[in-house]
């Protein structure tokens, strides 16, 4: 497989070959993560866990880590995509989920909200290049983010139902923000992914691309809409949008922690996980 690396410059975002002059992010040995900043000290955070990106307590703790690394460097943008042109981000390891004891799932989640209090809570503006499917996790993660560029042809939504545990609270009021009480009732209850195009027509995503390097494009276009704004102003808006969620967030992490340990360890949701898994295979035999 060829490693693409992206370039950003004041004028766009380029696809190249070469990493001449992009500079690696030193602070932090990633297995999982690429992390690029450009001379705009805009930062390309591309997960890299193949083959789907599949969230374990790894990938999520490296990713809480490049957080903190990009406040203290005052990063002044974030792009989160995917190495994949097929995936980016298949949501929490289900194997992380299933059979496994509660300290492990407890971790996995908590590290999830980690994530979010400082993805979501982030002072400099961030954007999530979609570049392939993004189920249950994959749409919270993009969700986290202020701006959605999703490329066309791919699936994304809340499926947790599908696999017998619901979403939990925050993530309802998040989606619900985002596009709505009716829809995302709708959605939720039925774990229902839209299409790329079906999710901008509800607001789930931003704008759509036909490939990954348009994706690119649209997402350096979004981070300069800011670059005339001064980044005090633009952060106290962006705070005190966020406030309530944020707060909720912190100051409950441990009590949603337990919650959704309790609920994922009951006996039905580990049998209809177990279903899910199986149906998952079955799929991929079929197709082969
Ligand atoms: C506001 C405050 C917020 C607070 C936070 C709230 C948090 C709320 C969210 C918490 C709940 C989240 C739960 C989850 O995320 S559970 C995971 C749900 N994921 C899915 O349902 C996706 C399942 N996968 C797929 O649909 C497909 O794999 C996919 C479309 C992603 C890719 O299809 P493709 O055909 O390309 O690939 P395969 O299906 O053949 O898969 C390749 C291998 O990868 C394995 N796989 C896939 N997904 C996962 C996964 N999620 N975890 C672990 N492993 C996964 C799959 O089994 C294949 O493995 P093998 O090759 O070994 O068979």
């Amino acid at each position: 497989m060829s490693s693409y690396v992206y370039k950003t410059t004041r004028r766009g975002v380029l696809l190249a070959k070469t990493v001449s002059y992009q500079v690696r992010l030193c602070s932090g040995n990633f297995r999982h993560l690429e992390v690029l900043k450009d001379e705009n000290n805009v930062a390309i955070v591309t997960m890299k866990r193949a083959p789907v990106n599949s969230l374990n307590t790894e990938l999520l703790t490296e990713i809480s880590s490049v957080l903190t690394d990009l406040e203290e460097t005052k990063c002044s943008g974030m792009i989160l995509t995917s190495f994949s042109d097929k995936v980016f981000c298949s949501g929490l390891d289900i194997y992380e989920i299933f059979k496994s004891k509660p300290s492990a799932i407890g971790t996995s989640f908590s590290t999830l909200l980690e994530v979010f209090i400082k993805l979501y809570g982030s002072t400099f503006p961030t954007v999530a290049a979609i570049t392939g499917h993004a189920p249950a996790g994959g749409c919270v993660l993009g969700l986290f983010c202020e701006y959605r560029i999703m490329v066309q042809n791919f699936k994304i939504g809340l499926n947790e139902d599908q696999l017998g545990f619901n979403a939990p609270s925050p993530i309802v009021k998040l989606m619900i923000n985002t596009i709505g009480h009716r829809n995302a009732e709708l959605a939720l209850t039925s774990g229902r992914l839209f299409t790329t195009s079906q999710a901008l027509q509800v607001g789930l995503v931003d704008e759509i691309a036909k490939d990954r390097t348009e994706a690119f494009e649209k997402a350096d276009g979004f981070l300069r809409r800011f670059e005339m704004i001064p980044p005090l102003a633009r952060n106290f808006t962006k705070q005190s949008m966020r406030r309530a969620l944020l707060q909720d967030v912190t100051i409950n992490r441990e009590k949603y922690t337990e919650g959704f340990v309790s609920m994922i360890s009951l006996h039905e949701v580990q049998q209809s996980i177990a279903a899910y898994l199986d149906n998952l295979k079955n799929k991929k035999r079929n197709a082969h």
